[in-house]
């Protein structure tokens, strides 16, 4: 009879009961598709069917981490939700791996060894920020990632999603699958420690536009209206949609909605592997389990591999991890059952206090930043009680059953290998399309972008117009007018820099789009540009036309066409220059230094295969 020879967190897909269930976004396509109506309609009327809570209100726990579900797996309460998968899996039943392979959109098991980050700095010096970590995440599961801050947890999530900084070099195995791969479009998103988000946009617009540019033109209309209607409402989001973002100078949505919106925009997709940096921060510690327990719930559902850096999640929080992996100065202090954390830490003198939350347990016993140097430490090398926790945690983790039993899943995963589909997304045309829309959107609800420039080049037209008041056809105003248009044309193709804080803006918004792999940089220049030129011929006609008719060229209408053709062709070079530099320069420098090609610099980041 042939053992498991995984542990027994594993998650248990059997072909009674398979790890991927069916997309509730898929289910709920088939109600939805009678919906013919535009986008805004059909989606307030699928939320109102649903009768979803509003406001920040959190909706109910979906089945999958039902706390009464109680289970002999991992864990017990809230965790026991996962139960019923992770326990159903028969010890027999060895074709999983076949199954896994087979599946369509396989799931995707990422291994790392041995990784070792060190930051260079201008000097040559380096200092070491992860030393020789391993782990494994695989799907339907929620790995977590937890230490004091500075110990290196972005750092390990950076490098696991490809996305280290260019100062800091990495080394180890990180396979995905079995192999060395970069990871196909939809295979992978990250949601940052930022929310980076377009201030102008509501919630819904945001929403809208981001489900157009990332889901395929063949799934069927309503079916992404009901994709986008389940991610609001599994994020909470309800009674935030026709809310504005927001910014530094409006005011809008609140923090905790931004997080979960930006959440909200990377799970449209129902990405394969999902890195999350600090997915709770500045959410309640009740909307906090909610967002936690739906992103368990769609890892159990959807055979999502969710990787994510928390920061003190709450017990019920906690319950909801299935793997724990604790760093401290760039160490592993545990990484395992995030069930069995606490017995590890008993076991190694370090027992959790009743009452108390064990992962508040775990990092103040590792946590070394708020030690005081006493007068003796001072004088003579003393370690502080943390750095002797992380010390004997350190050592015991390496040679614990705990660490040999990751080492063989890990061995397990590499071996069993699997294939990685890449995910349509929409066709090209599309996608400049919705950009172009949204682009066009966004500035035109920027008054400093838009209206105030306007008032400025019609305040430069003015002033030019009166200096140069009708003077007349004669010989000798060949010189004025001739100063007039000069001024005039060099104002204003030069003010089309004036643009340029509001484009900063966009451009975050592009690096994270493109990053996470939404679209590429030809789609952002081409919209932006197509976007912004009605608005350039608004600058170029509006005011050219002040300056033109106050000079007393009023008769000569084709003096003034082609004055103003020039204008247009002048703001719209320099605008379309400055947006290409934006987009291209810094990649390309980027690209120069780490020695890619222009190829890889100009597509969408996680298209590279
Ligand atoms: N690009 C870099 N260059 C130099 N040092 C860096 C760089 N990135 C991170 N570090 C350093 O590495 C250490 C770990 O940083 P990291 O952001 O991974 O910590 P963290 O555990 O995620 O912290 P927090 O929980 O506060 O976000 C920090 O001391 C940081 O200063």
């Amino acid at each position: 009879m042939a053992t498991s020879p995984l542990p027994r967190w594993a998650p248990t897909p059997s072909p009674s009961r398979p790890l991927w269930g069916p997309s509730s976004a898929a289910a709920a396509s088939g109600s939805s598709s009678r919906l013919l109506s535009p986008f805004r309609a059909m989606l307030e009327a699928l939320l109102r069917r649903r009768s979803a809570p509003t406001g920040e209100a959190p909706p109910p726990a979906p089945p999958a981490v039902d706390a009464e579900a109680a289970g002999a797996g991992v864990g017990g309460g809230i965790h026991a939700g996962f139960d019923g998968i992770i326990t159903d899996r028969h010890p027999e039943d060895d074709g999983w791996r076949e199954d896994i392979r087979r599946r369509d959109g396989g799931g995707v098991f990422i291994t790392w060894e041995d990784v070792w980050v060190t930051a260079v700095d201008g000097r040559g010096r380096t200092a070491a920020i992860l030393q020789g970590v391993s782990g494994s995440a695989r799907p339907g599961e929620v790995l977590a990632i937890m230490g004091p801050s500075g110990c290196g947890k972005t750092t390990l999530l950076d490098t696991l999603a490809g996305r280290l900084h260019t100062n800091l070099r990495s080394k180890g195995d990180i396979l995905i699958n079995g192999r060395r791969q970069k990871l196909a479009f939809g295979t992978s998103a990250y949601v940052t420690q930022e929310n980076v988000l377009m201030a102008t946009l509501t919630v819904r617009e945001a929403i809208y536009y981001s489900a157009q540019i990332q889901l395929p033109d063949t799934m069927p209309v309503a079916e992404k209206l009901a994709r986008a209607g389940d991610t609001i409402q599994e994020m909470g989001l309800t009674g935030a949609l026709d809310t504005r973002i927001g910014g530094r100078e409006a005011k809008g949505i609140s923090g905790g909605q931004r997080k979960r919106l930006s959440i909200c925009l990377e799970i449209l997709t129902r990405p394969r592997l999902l890195f999350l940096d600090e997915p709770t921060s500045g959410v309640d510690s009740a909307a906090s389990y909610h967002v936690m327990s739906r992103i368990a719930g769609l890892a159990a559902t959807e055979g999502m591999t969710i990787v994510a850096v928390v920061h003190q999640p709450c017990s019920e929080v906690f319950e909801l991890f299935h793997g724990l992996c604790l760093l401290a100065a760039g160490q592993t202090i545990y990484f395992g059952p995030a069930a069995n954390a606490a017995e590890f830490f008993t076991s190694n003198g370090y027992p959790c206090p009743p009452m108390r939350n064990p992962s508040d347990h775990f990092l103040r016993t590792i946590n070394r930043d708020f030690e005081l140097e006493s007068e003796e430490t001072r004088t003579v090398y003393k370690p502080s009680a943390a750095d002797e926790a992380i010390e004997t945690l350190v050592n015991a983790y390496k040679s614990s059953n705990t660490s040999e039993n990751a080492k063989k899943e890990m061995h397990d995963i590499n071996e069993m290998g699997g294939v990685m589909l890449r995910r349509n997304q929409a066709t090209f045309l599309t996608k400049v399309l919705v950009l172009t829309r949204r682009s066009f959107v966004n500035m035109y609800r920027d008054v400093g972008y838009y209206w105030l420039r306007l008032g400025i080049y019609i305040s430069i037209s003015l002033c030019l117009g009166t200096i140069f008041y009708n003077f007349g056809y004669g010989y000798d105003s060949i010189r004025s007018r001739s100063s007039m248009l000069m001024f005039t044309g060099g104002l204003l193709t030069l003010m089309a820099i004036g643009g340029f804080p509001s484009f900063v803006e966009e451009m975050k918004i592009f690096r994270r789009e493109r990053l996470n792999g939404h679209y590429g940089v030809s789609e952002f220049v081409i919209s932006n540009w197509l976007s912004a030129t009605p608005y350039l011929i608004l600058i170029a006609v509006v005011p050219g036309a002040i300056a033109y008719y106050l000079s007393g060229l009023k008769r000569r209408v084709d003096h003034f066409m082609y004055f103003t053709l020039v204008l247009c062709s002048c703001t719209m070079l320099v605008e379309g220059l400055m947006m290409i530099v934006a987009a291209i320069v810094p990649d390309f420098l980027m690209g120069v230094i780490t020695g890619a090609g222009i190829q890889e610099v100009c597509t969408p980041r996680i298209l590279q295969e």
